[in-house]
């Protein structure tokens, strides 16, 4: 169960998705998130059927039909477990509810920015099946958290290790 605790800090988060865009740095951040938890780390690109991921290399986005499978595996993979962190961009409301049908408990940490730091991490990022010219579809996508979610807000423009200090000043398991 997740409440907020007296400093305003989201306490129970022992499941948690890192989302937002491409180049947003859900794996980067996620990860370091991961290790100063000591939780484990699942990486949503992983879960992907190949099919996906032929499509995305092949710079066409995904539609929702592709993504219904693919976010039943990300709740799987936080459900079966007591404890993760999944990087999964979970770009739009009706993504995270699928999610959340699976894993109710599921707190998102929304890593967000501008246009012109995703595009130039993008760019300068190597041997990764996601063209960076699908971020428009991507930013087209996102709705940001509603006030009903269970979540935070993180602006991208930091080092991972500093972005890991401010999550865990607003989350906590
Ligand atoms: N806070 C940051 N500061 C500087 N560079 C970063 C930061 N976060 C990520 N990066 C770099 O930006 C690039 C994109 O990050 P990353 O691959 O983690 O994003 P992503 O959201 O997982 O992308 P995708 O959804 O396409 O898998 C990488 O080269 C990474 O090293
Ligand atoms: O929902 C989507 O459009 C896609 O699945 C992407 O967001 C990828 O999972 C990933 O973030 C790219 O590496």
């Amino acid at each position: 169960m997740t409440v907020k605790s007296e400093h305003g800090a989201i306490a129970g988060a022992s499941r948690i998705v890192v989302m937002g865009v491409s180049g947003s740095g859900k794996s980067t951040v996620g990860q370091a998130l991961a290790a100063a938890l000591g939780m484990p780390f699942i990486d949503g690109d992983d879960l992907h059927p190949a099919s996906n991921v032929v499509k995305m290399r092949s710079g066409i986005p995904l539609e929702d039909e592709d993504r219904w499978a693919w976010l039943d595996e990300v709740g799987r993979a936080l459900d079966s477990r007591p404890a993760a962190v999944v990087a999964c961009s979970a770009l739009a409301r009706r993504y995270r509810d699928r999610i959340r049908v699976i894993a109710p408990d599921v707190i998102f940490v929304h890593l967000d920015g501008p246009r012109a730091i995703l595009e130039s991490r993008l760019n300068a990022r190597r041997n990764h099946f996601m063209p960076a010219a699908l971020l428009n579809s991507q930013l087209a996508i996102l709705e940001p958290l509603e006030l009903d979610e269970a979540g935070i807000v993180a602006d991208i423009d930091s080092e991972p290790d500093e972005l890991v200090r401010q999550i865990l000043g607003k989350i906590r398991p």
